[in-house]
């Protein structure tokens, strides 16, 4: 089997999917939301989970199914008003999504998010048991972004982010972006002269491809779809970028749009919290023996090696470790508090308390940047 198929079967039979679907593919300007559209693809979903996968949906469009009702003509450019629609939008997406896999008896659960919600690992927790008690329950998550309360600086910023976010949350073995372009061009399509490109391998794919920006009702555009399949593709999890017209295709054979390889050793769904997700309480600064230790021998950190501590951090809080010249090298869940570790600093674990003989960071708690 080839690279390029071997990705496709992945994705054509993952146990556990994401799909994403943004604004584009589900509402328009003047009309708010296609219900048509939004059928056509809980079709797409509904015959994959009968086929035996379990799918959690990220969709876009709260925002696009507020403008109409509201009498606005544009996507709104101010948080206010963006608020604004995407209220009054959630609550139609959420009963279009509720109506449309009520024709298949299915029950659907509305899971809003934020940034913050997800950088605390209790948090990160409690929403990662509501959505597999969901899928116990056999009911098809709708999750979005909590657009009326997220603010400009804890934003997750883009949907395909989210998604690639809750694929890791959720640990889905294939994360499926939809939209309104068949797939990854090396150039905008809209400008023409553009070529699909159908299978991302290794970065040298990507030589040259401009991601432009979208349409009148998508956010990121192109280049946030690209970071976002690379994000989870780096991290463990293949994604195929397609058009949403193309769902029914794209979530049984995974023959359309362009499919994006998986690195193969797949970063926890831990790790990957501790290097994408957490914001980090602080900063250990290492010297250069244990900057070698843990980065090429990928052993634990001990006091030994950290030369200073800044930041208010407890222990169990994410952290940044750095460099003798200040270049953060890796980010690890710290055992010990910022007081405890001012005491510990530059000593060697057989010199401290018995207590306090473990490791600062353990190797299985750290990832390197
Ligand atoms: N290199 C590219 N390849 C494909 N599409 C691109 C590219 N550059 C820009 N685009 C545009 O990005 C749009 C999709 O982004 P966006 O409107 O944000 O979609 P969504 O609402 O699905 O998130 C497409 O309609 C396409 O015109
Ligand atoms: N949370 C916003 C969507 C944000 C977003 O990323 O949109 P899109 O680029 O269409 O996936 C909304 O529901 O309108």
């Amino acid at each position: 089997m080839t690279a390029v198929s071997s990705t496709r079967a992945q994705i054509a039979t993952a146990r556990s999917v994401v799909v994403k679907i943004g604004s584009s593919a589900l509402t328009s300007l003047e009309t708010g939301l296609d219900r048509g559209k939004l059928d056509a693809l809980a079709d797409a979903i509904e015959s994959r989970m009968r086929a035996g996968s379990d799918v959690v949906v990220v969709s876009s469009g709260a925002v696009g199914a507020g403008i109409a009702p509201l009498g606005l003509s544009k996507r709104p450019r101010d948080l206010a008003t963006k608020q604004a629609a995407a209220s009054v939008g959630q609550l139609a997406l959420a009963h279009a999504w509720g109506t449309s896999f009520a024709r298949y008896g299915r029950t659907v659960g509305q899971v809003l998010l934020t940034a913050d919600d997800i950088a605390r690992r209790t948090q990160y927790r409690n929403a990662q048991r509501t959505l597999d008690r969901l899928r116990a329950l056999h009911a098809v998550a709708i999750v979005n972004e909590n657009d009326t309360v997220a603010t400009a600086e804890l934003r997750f910023g883009d949907n395909d982010r989210l998604a690639a976010m809750v694929a890791h949350l959720v640990s889905a073995d294939a994360l499926v972006l939809l939209s309104d372009v068949d797939g990854l061009y090396d150039g905008d399509p809209r400008k023409g002269g553009a070529t699909l490109i159908p299978e991302v391998t290794s970065p040298e794919d990507l030589d040259g491809v401009v991601a432009g920006s979208g349409g009148a009702l998508g956010t990121g555009g192109m280049a946030s779809k690209l970071s976002a399949a690379r994000l989870a593709a780096d991290s463990g999890v293949p994604v195929l970028l397609a058009a949403a017209s193309d769902a029914a295709e794209a979530l049984s054979g995974a023959g359309v749009g362009t499919a994006f390889a998986a690195r193969p050793a797949r970063l926890s769904a831990r790790k990957f919290w501790v290097r994408h997700a957490a914001d980090t309480q602080g900063v250990l600064h290492l010297d250069a023996g244990a900057v070698r230790a843990v980065v090429d021998r990928r052993r634990s950190l001990l006091p030994a090696g950290i030369t200073a501590v800044t930041g208010r951090f407890y222990g169990g809080d994410v952290v940044s470790l750095t460099g003798p010249d200040g270049v953060p090298v890796a980010r690890g869940v710290v055992a010990f508090d910022a007081a405890e570790l001012d005491e510990m600093l530059g000593r060697s674990t057989m010199e401290l308390p018995s207590e306090l003989q473990r490791p600062v960071v353990h190797a299985d708690d750290l990832v390197r940047l």
